[in-house]
């Protein structure tokens, strides 16, 4: 129980939560203060934490009137599969930290909002359990581990659940100085298992381009890089023959003052000119933020901390909730713009 009275998993009123920073007031009177910062806080002195919201912000949009927006067409194709709208739930860990029923809430609530779960190596719950409940598809997450035998069983085990795609986590060698988790003496509490990655994540530094290529060599669903801010390592990431990459500073929790991921963006994209899907995430809050993304050449983009606080708020339903406002509020902004489908959102729409 926290200061106010509400402990993890009372139910909120969805009916306060409004937009995504409600959500995360709302979260924050609901978690416990070792929790909030655990998922709050960024790396460093949080300048890339900041940026990335920032950088959003400073963005203007370039309206076009006049044209028909009578039939808006959010339809994004990835990897063969269709989604109804270009957002995904990006990968967090420990879900049971943030709500008794953990990961399981996190794919019920996916699933009523008929979005794309990518479930952490550190899932608290087993992949088992989680897709038996999903009802839309999963992807992986992974964190390669010291001993690939194991990370390849890991691998397989995913595929065997059904999880669509894979997520290679490749900024994260160390984890990040993360200070105001140190503070708050974040630990996982004893009953707050990761039944996939016994353990802390020990450090990844002998992860290198020849690891792709031998997780290539055997995964049998689409590879994607999570976790790609350099140009550079874009065009060596299609050179590796991944399907996709995930433009991500990690949500400004590992390197501090890397820019902010919608900065990034533009250039990856011209990078890759289109041979492979570039999704990205870090700061979306706003159907405009995704309008900005997408129109800076991602496919779609990725949400994390709000998953976490709407999950923290409410289980399933906050979840729910966060995806359907920000789906909504992407619906309101492509109209606004004059766009009727993502196809139509182009560096044109940005104000220059
Ligand atoms: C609490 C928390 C846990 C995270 N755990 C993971 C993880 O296990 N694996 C991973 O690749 N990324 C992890 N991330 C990073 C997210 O996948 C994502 O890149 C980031 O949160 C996006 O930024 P946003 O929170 O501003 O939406 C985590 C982020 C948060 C906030
Ligand atoms: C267990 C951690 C390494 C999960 C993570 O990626 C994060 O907290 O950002």
């Amino acid at each position: 129980m926290n200061k106010d009275g509400i402990k993890a998993g009372d139910r909120v009123d969805l009916s306060e939560l409004i937009n995504l920073f409600d959500v995360e007031k709302m979260a924050e009177r609901t978690m416990s203060k070792m929790a909030y910062e655990y998922v709050a806080s960024g790396a460093g002195d949080e300048w890339t934490l900041r940026w990335n919201r920032e950088a959003l912000d400073a963005i203007k949009l370039n309206p076009t009137v006049l044209t028909d927006v009578s039939k808006l067409d959010t339809r994004v194709t990835l990897f063969g599969y269709e989604l109804p709208y270009p957002i995904l739930i990006a990968p967090t860990a420990y879900h049971k930290l943030m709500h008794p029923e953990g990961e399981l809430a996190t794919a019920r609530g996916a699933g009523a909002a008929s979005a794309v779960y990518v479930v952490s190596s550190f899932t608290t719950t087993p992949l088992s359990e989680i897709a038996e409940v999903a009802t839309q598809p999963l992807w992986f997450q992974l964190y390669v581990r010291d001993d690939r035998e194991l990370t390849k069983e890991l691998v397989q085990e995913a595929e065997a659940h059904g999880c669509r795609a894979l997520c290679i986590t490749v900024d994260t060698v160390v984890t990040g100085i993360r200070n105001r988790e140190q503070r708050a003496n974040f630990t996982l509490p004893n009953n707050v298992l990761t039944p996939h990655m016994p353990g802390a994540l020990r450090e990844q530094k002998p992860l290198t381009w020849k690891d792709i290529e031998w997780l290539q060599s055997f995964a049998r669903t689409p590879v994607l890089l999570k976790g790609i801010l350099n140009p550079a390592d874009a065009e060596k990431a299609v050179q590796s023959g991944v399907s996709g990459i995930i433009v991500s500073n990690h949500g400004g929790r590992n390197l501090d003052t890397v820019p902010a991921t919608i900065e990034a963006l533009p250039r990856i994209a011209e990078a890759i000119d289109r041979r492979i899907p570039v999704l990205m995430d870090g700061g979306i809050r706003r159907g405009t933020d995704v309008v900005k993304a997408i129109s800076l050449g991602a496919s779609a983009v990725l949400v994390g901390k709000p998953v976490c606080f709407g999950l923290a708020c409410a289980g399933a339903e906050g979840v729910t909730k966060v995806l359907e406002i920000l789906r909504t509020e992407l619906e309101l902004a492509m109209a606004l713009t004059g766009k009727a489908n993502l196809a139509s959102l182009d560096h044109s729409v940005i104000w220059r």
